[in-house]
């Protein structure tokens, strides 16, 4: 099961205090916002930094209620967080006294209605997934920051959430296991064809994992753009990372947010002038 996202006209104002005199005044995160992510789509988000990637992912988790505008999860307004939404973060999040298996099943804990032999089956289910099988037993600080993260996903799906948010969480990573678990995220997602919003500051890994990229711009953060990315990710025998269209995708992308931050950083001179 899948749902849609939309974000309609959305606008984020946060109290913050001034860097001049410090008194309270607002800050303007988020303006006039639109995206809409399709039951079942990976969208992957990119976009500078502070432009506010991680408040929408807030928002559509239900962390955050926006200041103005619509966030719906199946055309329903989000009111707060909810079982139908999971997070992963790029901090790894996993109890430490907890086995792996033991984290996965926390999940299963939380949502409710399951004996206590349904989650450790679900739990091992899920741990199979994502390739961690024999680790069920393993503490978090007997399993590499990959395996962690891992264990995060396995956990993130195991209740059968709709919706999966994914706040860079390969950014910790070296680079051979981040593309791996890139790999392997596109493999569970097919599996399990849930609705994905993945943030990253990395152009390739946006490329690789997104069937759309939505670009971001700063001052405040909006979608400037929405890149279709057309990649034949099924053929697994060529790689994709050096195919001409991935190039041009990477490129194009690039572009993108090249002029986003000089629009962004002309209308900053305007309004200080
Ligand atoms: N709770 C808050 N109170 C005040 N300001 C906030 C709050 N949360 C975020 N902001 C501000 O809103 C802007 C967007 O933040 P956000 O974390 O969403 O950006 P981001 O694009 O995810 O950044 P990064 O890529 O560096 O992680 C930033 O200027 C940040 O300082």
């Amino acid at each position: 099961m899948s749902s849609s996202i939309e974000l309609e006209d959305v606008g984020q104002v946060f109290r913050v205090r001034s860097d001049v005199d410090g008194r309270p005044e607002e800050f303007v995160a988020l303006e006039g916002l639109d995206l809409r992510v399709d039951p079942g789509e990976m969208v992957c988000v990119v976009g500078p930094s502070g432009c506010g990637k991680s408040t929408v992912l807030d928002l559509v988790a239900g962390l955050t209620i926006p200041t103005s505008g619509r966030v719906l999860v199946g055309g329903q307004p989000v009111t707060g967080p909810g079982l139908d939404r999971s997070v992963v973060f790029q901090q790894y999040t996993l109890l430490p006294w907890r086995t792996a298996q033991g984290n996965v099943e926390l999940a299963l804990e939380a949502a409710g209605g399951m004996d206590r032999r349904e989650r450790a089956d679900r739990a091992r289910e899920y741990l199979d997934l994502v390739g961690l099988s024999d680790f069920a037993t393993r503490y978090p600080h007997e399993l590499s920051g990959g395996m962690k993260q891992r264990v995060a996903i396995a956990r993130s799906l195991s209740h059968g959430p709709q919706v999966l948010l994914m706040d860079e969480p390969f950014g910790a990573l070296d680079a051979q296991t981040r593309e791996h678990l890139q790999e392997e995220l596109i493999g569970i997602w097919r599996e399990t064809g849930t609705t994905v919003v993945f943030i990253t500051h990395d152009i390739e890994e946006a490329v690789f994992l997104g069937q759309r990229v939505a670009v971001m711009s700063g001052r405040p953060g909006r979608v400037s753009a929405v890149v279709d990315i057309a990649l034949d990710r099924h053929d697994t025998r060529q790689d994709i990372r050096s195919a001409p269209e991935f190039a041009h995708h990477r490129h194009e992308i690039w572009t993108l947010l090249r002029s986003a931050g000089q629009r962004a950083r002309l209308e900053e001179v305007e309004r200080v002038a």
